[in-house]
Formats: C-alpha cells, sequence, structure tokens
C-alpha cells in the first residue's frame, strides 16, 4: 500500500522548547491512524502543518503526493478535516453554514450532507452561538465527512459528544476504513483509538515516542486473573507458591499470568475456588506513562 500521508523530520520550533521537533510518520492507504498524546504535546501543531495552515521551520509534509503548505489551497479542498477549536460564522444557523461549507467546496450532491445530519440527530436550523458543543461538534463532523473524501484529517473529533454520539462516530469511523478511506485523528479517548486505529503514535514535549502496531499490541496486552479463594489462609498459601501475585487482599488475589496458562489453571484445581475474573490490560494501562513526568 502507498504512503498516503508522509512527515518527514517535521519541525515547527516556537521556541522555549515549544512545538514539534523532527516528526517522522507515514499513514498508508486505508489505514485508520491514531495520534495521542498528553495536553500541549504537538498534535494539533502537527495537524495544521498537514493542513497547510502553517509553515514548517524545516522538514516537510505530503498529503496523496502534494507538499502541504505549497500546495495548501489543493490540500484544504480536497481532505476532509476537523479542527481541534472549529470557529464558525455565529450568526448563521446550522443549515446556512453547512450549505456555505459545501459551497466553498462546490459540492453540489446533499444527500450525504443529509444522511451524516440524520446519522447525528442533528437540528441545524437553530443559530451556531446558541448551539452547545457538542451540536458544533457535529456539523463540525458533517462538514468533515460531507464530500465523501479519500483522507481525512480529525483534531480530537469527539470532544463535547455525548456517549452515544461517540459510539456513532466510531460507527461511521469503521465504515469509512471498510470503503478504503485514509483516516489521520487526535484523541484524549483511548476507546475511540483502541475500537477504530489499524497502527497509533504517541507524541511526547513534540517528539514522537511510540508508534504501535494495534493488532500486536492486542496480543502483548497482558491479562490478570482476579480469584477469590474460600479463605484468607488459602489465599497466602497461593501467593506464596507463585511469584507472578500483583496483590492478595484477604481472601482476594491477582495474578499476571506470564506465558503457559495450563500451568496456572492446574495448580488452581487443588483449590476451592468461589470466583475467578479475567481482566485484560487496557490501552490507557499501556500508555498512560507517557501522559506522567518526564520521558
Ligand atoms: N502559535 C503558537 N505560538 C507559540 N506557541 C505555540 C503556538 N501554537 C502552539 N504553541 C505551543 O506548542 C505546544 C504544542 O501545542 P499543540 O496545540 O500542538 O498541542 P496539542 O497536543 O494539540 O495539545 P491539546 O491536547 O492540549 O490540544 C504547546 O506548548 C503550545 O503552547
Amino acid at each position: 500500500m502507498k504512503d498516503i500521508i508522509q512527515i518527514k523530520n517535521l519541525t515547527k520550533d516556537y521556541g522555549s522548547g515549544k512545538g514539534i521537533f523532527d516528526i517522522n510518520l507515514e499513514v498508508k492507504q486505508g489505514e485508520v491512524f491514531g495520534f495521542l498524546g498528553p495536553n500541549g504535546a504537538g498534535k494539533t501543531t502537527t495537524i495544521r502543518n498537514l493542513m497547510g495552515f502553517i509553515r514548517p521551520s524545516s522538514g516537510e509534509c505530503k498529503v496523496m503526493g502534494m507538499d502541504c503548505y505549497r500546495d495548501a489551497e489543493n490540500i484544504q479542498k480536497n481532505l476532509g478535516y476537523l479542527a481541534g477549536e472549529i470557529t464558525f460564522l455565529d450568526d448563521l444557523n446550522g443549515e446556512q453554514m453547512l450549505e456555505f461549507i459545501a459551497s466553498m467546496k462546490g459540492q453540489k450532491d446533499k444527500s450525504r450532507m443529509l444522511e451524516l445530519m440524520n446519522r447525528f440527530e442533528l437540528d441545524p436550523k437553530g443559530k451556531i452561538k446558541k448551539m452547545s458543543k457538542g451540536m458544533k461538534q457535529k456539523i463540525g463532523i458533517i462538514c468533515a465527512f460531507m464530500d465523501d473524501p479519500d483522507v481525512i484529517i480529525l483534531d480530537e473529533p469527539t470532544s463535547g459528544l455525548d456517549p452515544l454520539m461517540q459510539n456513532r462516530f466510531i460507527d461511521l469511523i469503521l465504515e469509512e476504513k471498510k470503503r478504503g478511506k485514509t483516516i489521520f485523528m487526535s484523541s484524549h479517548i483511548f476507546e475511540e483509538i483502541e475500537r477504530t486505529c489499524d497502527r497509533t503514535a504517541i507524541i511526547k514535549n513534540g517528539k514522537i515516542v511510540d508508534v504501535e502496531d494495534m493488532k500486536s499490541l492486542q496480543q502483548k496486552k497482558q491479562k490478570s486473573y482476579i480469584i477469590t479463594f474460600s479463605d484468607e489462609k488459602k489465599a497466602i498459601d497461593f501467593t506464596k507458591s507463585r511469584n507472578d501475585v500483583i496483590e492478595q487482599n484477604s481472601q482476594k488475589v491477582i495474578v499476571a499470568v506470564r506465558g503457559e496458562v495450563n500451568e496456572f489453571l492446574n495448580e488452581l484445581t487443588q483449590y476451592y475456588i468461589k470466583d475467578l475474573d479475567v481482566r485484560t490490560q487496557s490501552l490507557e494501562e499501556i500508555f498512560l506513562h507517557f501522559y506522567g513526568g518526564e520521558n
């Protein structure tokens, strides 16, 4: 698969250590690529470079072979884009706003716009300035997808959406992925990244600190078993016999089994077990260490 997005040694230096530094990433055709990182890490700056809104200090980025800064006009016309902080013409109502964006993009067929309005249950009649954050976000999402672009760049797409609408958004991404669209999206929501993305990069202090393939990450995820024994003594006996117990509290023991699970299950058969529960490590647990302290 060819690279649709190419970011090469991209640097935008705002001074005082702020900005993004020497970013290298490629996003393949048909890939959904997640971009995670703490506040101020450089997600929006990277995305604004990709959209050609700002000029890199050095390095370059390309989308579909077009240089994002030199071909900014074409980039902005052809890509679906949702800004992190959406600015609207406040005096228009939702419908007028969508019509305005459609006319700017030269879009005549409104069927997809209407389908998306339905999907996100948007009542577009009210004035934008009176709309809630979630309603404005829905308009932003509709604008990004309504002319059926092949490449879509989204900056925190579900911020302000309620859980039902977040799920509708995830379904939309999965459908678009099936249709072969290439999607790059920043997020703070691990669940939406986990459910939609093929690969994910973590940015911290302006630098990429990790890129993970989500399928192989899934296989690497640690499983812990929560066992409730009949009494505390049995729980202590079991804990003493092993070196992979994370926690023992009264009758409860949490074990992080590494490798073969058979030996662990065999040992369990020697005890009377009141309850056994399995917990798979979440993406949040895997990535959270990137969010605190210095890395
Ligand atoms: N125009 C600018 N001038 C100076 N500094 C800037 C400018 N834009 C962004 N920055 C700084 O660059 C850093 C990266 O900001 P950016 O908005 O890209 O982060 P982010 O990862 O999108 O954060 P958030 O998750 O909070 O949206 C921050 O320290 C920010 O203060």
